[in-house]
């Protein structure tokens, strides 16, 4: 239950949560007046003979409600801020987890109803938390300020029975939580074996086999039946502590009357005291009670299912936050499309050391991409292996990998760039973009708090800003698929650099052949076979490599 408590908090942002607090206050007012209100109406109105002050301290009451209503208006007005962005994180986390296993061949089936209907039960149940606690507290601290006022003497007493439910209560939320659990898997177990037995109704019947299966439902029936009577023991003590938290208060009141009153508390204080725990404690701890037994169950339980299957957290950075490793080994790698098609690639053999820098070359279509793909783990070997410092399914923590298109979401700058590095502080956002390139863009844009909108961003920016979002990933192994193209060669050239200089290792599928000129290692691609070496012996080794140079040369020389 921990892990689901502290996502939640963990999802609350902080300038919208200070808002929601802030408009709470109002909403505490009627309560914290209601008590004094009857205390001294009683006090100084009624019972002094001047009905006249008593039914104007009623009224206070009612101009302090219409207070507590404008803070309730904007108190829901904000709750969206806190909602959505909590529905957005579960819905990528999911999607990303769906992702994965999908990436890595694994079937999921239930990522369909995780994804619509298990997260609308979530953010349902949050928001309705929200509300829930900020009520409680915004009510027991105003009963309790009000308490107070009335008389110290008389919280004396009506504070630590209420105080003493109220912890009794939390204590059993765990308990509550693991029946709850309980009786959501024996739910799950006697439907999946009721639909076994009933679909193999026939074959069961013609073998003779019918006290077996009723032997195998049956387990299942008493089992469900045992989760549900535990459930429903939970449920009568949270009763119990609702009695002990909502009612002993108000007898501990009642018997300490002549107690009160000999010490000087006036009827009306006793009054307001009751006024207090009636329209105050007690109502406030009836709602906590039922909701978290309820609501805030169904939330517990059902994010913690999301948050099962949802992607694995990413690797941790090492110590100096920056990756290492990334070693790519080829064998006999052998890809094509079809199974009558021809390779793409065949068998190519290579090894990549660790910190290495290969820019992959050849014409348009030969298979750069593909080999790209083989190495992120997107694509299957036909025959061969590929493996990412000798993992053969390179999982998202080992890789990065940044296509021509690339892909920036409605959101901030900040959440942007950090999207594959969450921990990663401000400063390295800007030390980051810096290094890419991507800070004039981001001082143009407003900022790391400023908002993106994808659509408004040229194909070129939108790159600037994929690349330092991977830029930032803890992934040891880089792919640039061409990701520079819509780069001049100067920003391309500073980008690569960045990228180069990062450690860890890096594949660049050129776009220029100016990219090949940066790297250590060249792998030449050509169709009829591959060329993998030195980039400075690379001229001598492969013609094609040659003719490229010379492509490239003879472009920019007119212009030098
Ligand atoms: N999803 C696919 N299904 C079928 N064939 C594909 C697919 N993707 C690529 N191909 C084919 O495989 C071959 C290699 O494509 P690939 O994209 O890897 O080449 P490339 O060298 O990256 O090309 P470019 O430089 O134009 O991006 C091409 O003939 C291409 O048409």
């Amino acid at each position: 239950m921990r892990r689901e408590i502290s996502y939640g908090l963990r999802s609350l942002r902080r300038r919208p949560l200070w808002m929601f607090a802030l408009w709470s206050v109002p909403e505490a007012l009627p309560t914290a007046l209601s008590g004094l209100a009857v205390a001294r109406a009683v006090d100084d109105g009624f019972l002094a003979g001047r009905p006249l002050v008593g039914v104007a301290w009623l009224a206070s009451v009612l101009v302090a409600a219409c207070a507590g209503a404008l803070g309730a208006r904007q108190v829901f007005a904000r709750l969206g801020d806190l909602v959505e962005p909590f529905r957005d994180d579960l819905v990528r986390s999911t999607v990303d987890g769906a992702l994965d296993r999908a990436v890595r061949g694994r079937s999921d089936d239930g990522a369909l109803a995780r994804l619509t209907h298990q997260v609308e039960i979530v953010r349902d149940t949050y928001a309705g938390l929200l509300v829930l606690v900020r009520g409680f507290c915004v009510t027991s601290v105003g009963a309790i300020a009000g308490l107070a006022s009335v008389s110290p003497l008389v919280l004396i007493w009506t504070l630590p029975p209420f105080a003493l439910g109220l912890g009794l209560f939390l204590a059993t939320l765990g308990l509550a939580a693991r029946r709850q659990r309980e009786y959501v898997r024996s739910d799950e177990d006697l439907s999946t074996v009721a639909g076994r037995v009933l679909g193999g109704a026939r074959d069961l019947a013609a073998h003779g086999a019918r006290d077996w299966a009723l032997a195998l439902a049956g387990r299942s029936v008493d089992a469900q039946a045992r989760a549900e009577r535990a459930l429903a023991r939970v449920a009568a003590l949270r009763t119990l502590c609702f009695a002990v938290g909502g009612w002993l208060p108000l007898l501990a009141l009642l018997a300490a009357g002549p107690w009160l009153a000999a010490r000087g508390v006036t009827a009306g204080a006793i009054l307001g005291g009751l006024t207090y725990v009636l329209i105050g404690l007690q109502p406030a701890l009836g709602s906590l009670v039922q909701g978290l037994g309820g609501s805030g169950l169904r939330f517990v339980v059902t994010l913690g299912r999301l948050l099962d299957t949802a992607a694995p957290p990413p690797r941790p950075s090492p110590a100096s936050g920056r990756p290492r490793g990334g070693a790519v080994s080829a064998r006999g790698l052998t890809f094509a499309y079809g199974p009558h098609a021809e390779p793409v690639l065949r068998d190519l053999d290579l090894d990549l050391p660790a910190g290495s820098h290969l820019a992959v070359v050849g014409p348009s279509g030969i298979g750069k991409s593909t080999f790209a793909s083989l190495c992120a783990g997107l694509l299957t070997p036909g025959a061969g292996t590929v493996t990412v410092d000798g993992s053969p399914e390179p999982a998202p923590d080992l890789r990065v990998l940044i296509p021509q298109e690339a892909y920036v979401f409605t959101g901030t700058v900040a959440e942007n760039l950090s999207y594959h590095s969450a921990d990663a502080s401000r400063a390295r956002l800007d030390r980051a973009a810096e290094a890419v390139g991507a800070a004039g863009l981001i001082a143009r844009l407003g900022g790391l708090d400023a908002p993106i909108r994808p659509a408004g961003l040229s194909a070129g920016e939108r790159q600037l800003i994929a690349l330092t979002r991977a830029y930032l990933s803890p992934a040891p192994l880089a792919i640039l698929d061409e990701a520079t193209c819509h780069l001049d060669p100067a920003a391309e050239e500073r980008a690569e650099k960045a990228f180069a200089e990062r450690p860890g290792t890096l594949i660049v599928i050129a776009h220029r052949i100016s990219s090949a000129e940066r790297a250590g290692t060249v792998l030449v691609l050509d169709g009829t076979g591959a060329v993998f070496g030195d980039r400075a012996t690379m001229p001598e080794r492969s013609p094609m490599f040659r003719e490229l140079l010379g492509h490239w040369d003879a472009q920019i020389q007119p212009a030098s």
